[in-house]
C-alpha cells in the first residue's frame, strides 16, 4: 500500500509538506519492517514497534483523509498490505509487535495503536523504566539494579511526540497506574507543538489539574485548569472529570501512584527475578556448582558445561550445548513449529546428546516447540505438567521433563524465571536450561512453576522439548511411596 500510494502522489505532484513528510515517514519505518523480517534485527526497540504501529494508524488514516479530500483517485489505490509480512514464520508470536506484523490485512485499528501503548507500559514496569529517558527513545532504568542498556544501538530512531506520550498517559490512567500518567502526561506538555490539536492539549492539562489536586497540590491544579479551561471552555472541570475515573482513584485504597496490576506473574519477585535482582539465599547459592558432566554412554559428549541454577528441584543450564549450524537448523525447520526431529541428522545428533545428559528415552520425547518473542513478548507463569493426585489414575500424557534449547541472545530482558525459587535463567545463545516437574513419586513439583520475561530488546528464539511420562518408566522409575526424592541428571 505504501509503495502504490507513493507513486500515486510522486506523479500528482499536488503534494503538500504534511503530506510528503507523512509518507516519508510512513516508507523509512515500512522498510524497516521488512528488513526485520529477513534479518531479524530491526524493529528491536520497544519505540520502533509502538512507532510503526502508530503511524500505520493515524499518519495512514490521515493521508487518506487528506487525499480524499485532495482527489477522489484515492479509491483506485489499493488499500492492501500493510508492512507487506505475509511470509513471517509461524512460530507462536507472544507479542504486541507481531500483532502488527500479522494483522496485515487491514488497516491498523485504535485497539491495536492502544495494545502497543499497554506493550509500552508493560515494559516500563517490568523493568523500571525511567519514562522521561523512554519518551527520548532511550532505555534506561530507574533503579540501578534494573535493566541498563543505554548503548548506541539500543537507542530508538525516533524520539516519542506529544499525541505518543499522551496516549501512553491515557492508557497509565485507566491502568490506574497514577504517577506513571502523571509522567507520560509531563512528557507530552514537553513536546507540545503546532501540529497538536487544541482538543488534546485542553485535555492533557485537564488530566495534570487532577493529578495535582489529587495528591494535594489545588495552586497547581487551578493553574493547569485555568490552561485547560483557555484553550477548551467547555471542558468537563476537575471535579467532574467523570465518575468513572474518581471511582477508579479510589478503587487503590486511597493510595495514589500505587501500580496494582501485574502484568503477568503472580508475584512481585517475578519483576525483580525478570531485572535480574538476586533474591536467592546466600546459604542456597553458596551450594551451586558449575561442573563437567562425565558420561560413557556416548563418544560425542566429551565436555559437558553444567551449571546448577537449584538443587532441589534440580533445575541446571548446560552451556554451549548447540553449534552455531545447530541453531541454524532448528530455527530453518521451524515452519510449521512443531516438526518430527527424526528424519534431520543434526537433529538426531542433539538428541542423541539431550539423552545421554538427562537419561531420558528419546524416542518418546515430543517435537521441538520453536518460539520466537518480539519486543513485548512473554510466557506467563505456568507449570508445563498437570497438578494431579496419586489416588488418581497417572495419565502417560502426563509431562515429566522439559528441556529448552536458547537459540539466540536477547538484547534486553527475556529470561526465564522461577519465582517460587527465585531463579533466574538469562537466555544465552547455544545453551540450554533442564529440569524434571514431576517428583520420584510421579507427583508435580510445586516449586517448578516458572515464565518467561518480556523481551525488551531484540528477539528470543527458543526450542523447546517436553518428556512425557510415558516411555521413561525403565530409565526413570517412579515410586509412589517415596514422596521426598526427586529425578537428577544422568
Ligand atoms: O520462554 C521461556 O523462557 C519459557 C517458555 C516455557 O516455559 C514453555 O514454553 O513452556
Ligand atoms: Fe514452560
Amino acid at each position: 500500500m505504501i509503495e502504490s500510494l507513493s507513486e500515486y502522489l510522486v506523479s500528482e505532484v499536488v503534494l503538500n509538506s504534511r503530506l510528503r513528510r507523512l509518507t516519508d515517514n510512513a516508507m523509512s519505518l515500512n522498510s524497516l519492517a521488512l528488513k526485520e523480517d529477513t534479518e531479524g534485527s530491526l524493529l528491536g526497540h520497544p519505540l520502533d514497534v509502538y512507532l510503526l504501529i502508530r503511524r500505520m494508524a493515524i499518519d495512514w488514516k490521515e493521508v487518506k483523509d487528506l487525499l480524499r479530500t485532495k482527489d477522489q483517485r484515492l479509491s483506485d489505490v489499493q488499500m492492501r498490505q500493510i508492512g507487506g509480512h505475509s511470509n513471517h514464520t509461524n512460530a507462536v508470536n507472544v507479542t504486541f509487535g507481531a500483532k502488527l506484523v500479522s494483522s496485515s490485512q487491514q488497516i491498523i485499528t485504535n485497539k491495536e495503536l492502544n495494545d502497543a501503548a499497554i506493550g509500552v507500559i508493560n515494559l516500563v514496569n517490568t523493568y523500571d523504566l525511567d519514562i522521561k529517558s523512554l519518551a527520548n527513545g532511550f532505555i534506561r532504568s530507574k533503579s540501578s539494579s534494573g535493566a541498563e542498556v543505554t548503548s548506541h544501538e539500543n537507542q530508538s530512531k525516533l524520539a516519542l511526540n506529544t499525541f505518543d506520550c499522551y496516549l501512553i498517559g491515557k492508557q497509565s490512567f485507566d491502568n490506574k497506574e497514577y504517577l506513571n500518567a502523571k509522567q507520560w502526561l509531563k512528557e507530552a506538555v514537553h513536546r507540545l507543538d503546532d501540529m497538536t490539536s487544541d482538543e488534546i492539549i485542553a485535555d492533557i492539562f485537564n488530566y495534570l489539574s487532577f493529578f495535582e489536586q489529587k495528591i494535594g497540590k489545588p495552586s497547581e491544579a487551578q493553574k493547569y485548569k485555568r490552561l485547560s479551561v483557555a484553550i477548551k471552555p467547555d471542558i468537563e472541570t476537575n471535579e467532574l472529570i467523570s465518575e468513572s475515573k474518581e471511582r477508579s482513584v479510589n478503587d487503590t485504597n486511597g493510595i495514589f501512584g500505587v501500580k496494582d496490576k501485574p502484568i503477568f506473574g503472580l508475584s512481585a519477585n517475578v519483576y525483580q527475578l525478570c531485572r535480574g535482582e538476586r533474591l536467592m539465599n546466600d546459604s542456597i547459592v553458596s551450594k551451586l556448582m558449575c561442573f563437567y558432566l562425565n558420561t560413557t554412554k556416548t563418544p560425542i559428549l566429551t565436555r559437558i558445561k553444567v551449571e546448577e541454577m537449584y538443587k532441589s528441584p534440580q533445575i541446571v543450564v548446560i552451556h554451549d550445548f548447540l553449534s552455531e549450524y545447530e541453531t541454524q537448523t532448528i530455527i530453518s525447520l521451524a515452519q510449521p513449529s512443531v516438526f518430527w526431529d527424526r528424519q534431520h541428522k543434526p537433529l538426531q545428533t542433539i538428541s542423541r546428546r539431550i539423552g545421554a545428559i538427562t537419561g531420558l528415552n528419546m524416542n518418546f520425547a515430543d517435537e521441538y516447540n520453536v518460539i520466537k518473542y518480539s519486543v513485548g513478548g512473554y510466557a506467563d507463569d505456568h507449570y508445563d505438567g498437570y497438578r494431579i493426585t496419586l489416588n488418581i489414575s497417572w495419565p502417560v500424557w502426563q509431562r515429566m521433563a522439559t528441556w529448552i534449547n536458547y537459540l539466540s541472545d536477547v538484547g534486553a530482558g527475556g529470561a526465564t524465571v522461577f519465582p517460587l525459587i527465585n531463579v533466574t535463567v538469562w537466555p544465552t545463545k547455544y545453551s540450554a536450561v533442564f529440569w524434571y516437574t514431576l517428583d520420584k513419586s510421579g507427583e508435580l513439583n510445586g516449586q517448578t512453576l516458572h515464565g518467561g520475561c518480556p523481551v525488551l530488546v531484540g528477539r528470543k528464539w527458543i526450542a523447546g522439548k517436553w518428556f512425557p511420562w510415558m516411555g521413561q518408566e525403565f530409565r526413570k522409575p517412579c515410586d509412589p511411596y517415596d514422596r521426598q526424592s526427586r529425578h537428577y541428571i544422568q
